[in-house]
């Protein structure tokens, strides 16, 4: 793998478990003007249950590279989860203790990580940042309640985390910016800000500004408090721990103390653009000193005022509201701005009450949760991630899962504390628990208390106009919340036990695989009987395949990946078949009319003339749908899926004695003939890519990118370093990473997502035609 690949997965198994042996200690000096951790950090823990409103489920989202786990490895530290500061760079993070801990077979990966930070529970959920692994981004998005986006502020907003943000948007979590690097020498706030203006077209709201740059950072002025905070470290060993706050003065450098007024203004006006209640309080109260705005509401001139009406809560409002988000800067490397941003998480990010998640209303008090994530432990079987959203959830006790319509015994209830997973008898809403015994359970299923709960929660959605979810075609309203959508695999590639002999076991971790990992899918071929592997992308394959050797201990050999084309139809056609056949003594006769036309890429569709709809019987339908559903699983040219069709039935006919395959199979036949009719197209995947790379070397990289069909879209000046933004064919992409690398001596990144299916071009489809039949 490359090294690439390696640092990607290294990000990708962040966080995974955590049975470390040992208690942590952290001794804190707290002295005048020095901030540093409360002694009680620790000691909450033994609060298991804490309210609600202290609890913050929230993920970190990043490019490759941004510093997502130096960051996430500083607030471990600094909450006294981990003892000593990881250093990715040194290969000794809490992700390198999953690699031991997989090599010693003791498992495992965690989805979520829970610490304190001034008497609020922070669980920390894993989002990872490679393309291959959108699904688990929005599998984690799904269940936190905010998030924190970690920007190298010399590169402002990149291509993977434009990406999160959209998921984030579409899930509407409210987020905070770390704008992270700020040691670096081009780190540059303003630029940063402004793509985040731009690319991600948010309101960002600055709350502090750096002291010095490059080398010469030292810390930040909190705008709100008109404090500065500086870490005067002594050492490189020195942890950053202790840092010094104290009001910017009269006495400070001019220069700092004007920019810092004018910055403050800025957000005291800003915020009162986004905030009404704030405006009004601007207007009445502070209408002709700005600067006297209070930062927090004990420093407000009348205390009995009712409303929320400081410039922190301000800012919540608009951060909980996504007018807008704040900004905060650092260095996690060099172990600066790090507590301000856990401040920042507790104080702007929303407690789960605060959110709004839809269908849980119907429940009440009743427990409903979500499986979130599923793992294998060797020990304990099936771990499962639940994030509870009402009710409570108790050790001992059977639940229900509507999607599976089954009925399960949860033995062990666990929170996932560093040095150990602490077992509690239960658990409240808002908190996320990891649960044992769940052995049915699968990724993104629904957890209620009892069969008799979920049709109490469907009653309740029905009699207030049944906006509950309705599975299939099920009478019942199944009260479900919505798990995520599997995007389809884009790579696939056959996998092959070392005997015959392993390969029920290898069937075996195919299994626990695909309900860790939705994305993951496995089917065998009808022709060969081979099992295949379908994934997102070579590093998803690369990692399924390493996971089947550590884990399962099986060496399976995976045959040549192969890209997932599609098919689809140029035109219009209709067509008409008879199926006439007697097997035994049974004479089955079927005839169908039909035709097909294309539709846009994304979906195939099935329907009947209005005449038709009225007049045939449901299980002639059902077997009519059924033929034409398996001719879009294999299309006339390759083999491929099909995409892009809507076929309508004109008529069918059926004799009496006919068995329901047959008339599948007669209107199978027939939809292959249309198909052909229709002039069948190979649709192949089109990835968006961004790559960065220095000046000296984009050339090459052009050039590579011409031989790989690539189109060029645009290229953007980012300091000393161009920014590629193009679109190639994936059958072009195998093996990228390498030869990156190798045309730009190591210096470049880049990262991939799919874009769009596109019809190939005549030419290419004929060499792949010929190519795939063996012709060439
Ligand atoms: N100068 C500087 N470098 C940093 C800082 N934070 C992280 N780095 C470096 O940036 C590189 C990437 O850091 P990571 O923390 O691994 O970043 P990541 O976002 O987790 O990256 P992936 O795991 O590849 O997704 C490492 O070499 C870090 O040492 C920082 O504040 N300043």
């Amino acid at each position: 793998m490359s090294v690439r690949a390696l640092q990607t997965l290294k990000g990708i198994i962040w966080g995974r478990c955590f049975l470390r042996a040992g208690s942590q200690s952290c001794r804190c000096h707290l002295r005048r003007h020095y901030v540093a951790l409360p002694d009680d950090i620790k000691s909450l823990r033994a609060v298991l249950n804490p309210d609600i409103s202290k609890i913050r489920n929230i993920g970190i989202m990043a490019h490759i590279d941004a510093g997502k786990t130096t960051t996430t490895e500083r607030m471990l530290y600094y909450s006294g989860y981990t003892r000593a500061l990881g250093d990715v760079d040194d290969g000794d993070t809490v992700t390198d203790f999953m690699a031991q801990e997989r090599e010693r077979g003791i498992t495992i990966q965690s989805a979520a990580v829970t610490f304190d930070w001034k008497s609020h529970r922070i669980n920390l959920i894993d989002t990872p940042g490679h393309v291959d692994f959108t699904l688990e981004v929005e599998r984690a998005l799904r269940v936190l309640d905010g998030a924190v986006a970690v920007f190298d502020s010399s590169a402002g907003v990149e291509a993977q985390t434009l990406t999160v943000w959209r998921q984030a948007e579409k899930h509407q979590i409210p987020c905070i910016c770390f704008l992270n690097k700020m040691d670096k020498p081009t780190a540059d706030l303003n630029f940063s800000m402004e793509s985040i203006r731009l690319k991600l077209r948010a309101s960002p709201v600055l709350l502090q500004m750096p002291i010095g740059s490059g080398k010469n950072f030292t810390g930040v002025v909190d705008l709100l408090t008109n404090q500065k905070l500086i870490w005067n470290l002594t050492s490189t060993r020195d942890d950053g721990r202790t840092f010094e706050a104290k009001p910017l003065g009269q006495s400070e450098d001019p220069e700092l103390l004007e920019a810092a007024g004018e910055a403050r203004t800025a957000l005291v006006e800003q915020v009162a653009d986004l905030d009404d209640e704030f405006a009004e309080l601007l207007l009445t109260d502070f209408s002709d000193n700005f600067e006297a705005v209070p930062a927090k509401k004990a420093s407000l001139p009348f205390q009995n005022r009712t409303l929320c009406s400081d410039l922190q809560e301000a800012v919540r409002r608009v951060t909980l509201a996504r007018k807008g988000v704040p900004v905060l800067c650092g260095s996690s490397l060099k172990n600066k701005g790090v507590q301000p941003l856990l401040d920042a998480i507790t104080a702007y990010l929303p407690a789960p009450n605060e959110r709004h998640h839809d269908l849980v209303r119907w429940y009440k008090d009743d427990l409903c949760a979500l499986a979130f994530k599923v793992l294998h432990d060797k020990q304990r079987g099936p771990l499962v991630f639940l994030r509870i959203y009402s009710g409570t959830l108790k050790a001992q006790t059977a639940v229900h899962n509507i999607n599976r319509n089954s009925t399960e015994r949860m033995s062990r209830l666990l929170v996932p504390f560093a040095d150990q997973h602490v077992e509690i008898p239960s658990m409240s809403a808002g908190n996320i628990a990891l649960t044992v015994g769940l052995k049915q359970t699968v990724t993104g299923d629904t957890i209620v208390s009892s069969k008799a709960s979920a049709a109490a929660a469907a009653r309740r959605a029905q009699s207030d106009g049944g906006t509950g979810t309705k599975r299939g075609d099920r009478s019942d309203i199944g009260i479900v919340l919505s798990g995520v959508e599997v995007p389809d695999p884009v790579f696939f590639c056959t996998i092959e036990p070392p005997t015959t002999a392993k390969q029920a076991d290898l069937e075996n971790a195919l299994n626990c695989l695909q309900r860790e990992d939705p994305s993951l899918k496995v089917r065998v071929d009808p022709d060969s009987g081979q099992t295949i592997l379908c994934g997102m992308g070579e590093l998803h394959i690369d990692i399924v395949h390493d996971r089947i050797r550590r884990e399962y201990g099986i060496e399976t050999h995976l045959g040549p990946l192969q890209v997932a084309y599609r098919e689809t139809i140029l035109q219009e056609a209709s067509t008409a078949d008879t199926l006439d056949r007697t097997i035994g003594d049974r004479r089955h006769l079927a005839a169908v009319n039909l035709s097909v036309r294309p539709v846009d890429f994304t979906s195939c569709e099935v329907a009947f003339t209005e005449e038709l709809r009225v007049q045939i019987q449901p299980e002639i339908k059902e077997a009519v749908e059924n033929g034409v559903h398996s001719s879009y699983l294999q299309g006339p040219l390759l083999g491929y899926p099909v995409r892009g069709v809507s076929s309508l039935i004109h008529s069918v006919s059926v004799e009496p004695g006919t068995s329901a395959t047959m008339v599948s199979a007669c209107v199978s036949r027939c939809m292959l003939k249309a198909l052909r009719l229709a002039g069948a197209q190979v649709l192949e995947p089109v990835m968006s890519l961004e790559v960065t790379v220095g000046e000296e070397h984009l050339s090459s990289v052009l050039g590579d990118l011409a031989q790989r069909r690539g189109t060029v879209r645009e290229i953007q000046s980012r300091h000393d370093n161009k920014v590629l933004l193009a679109t190639v064919p994936l059958a072009e992409m195998m093996g990228y990473s390498t030869v990156l690398r190798t045309v730009t001596s190591g210096n470049a990144t880049f990262s991939m997502e799919l874009d769009a299916y596109e019809a190939m071009n005549p030419h290419d489809q004929s060499a792949l035609l010929k190519r795939i039949s063996g012709l060439m």
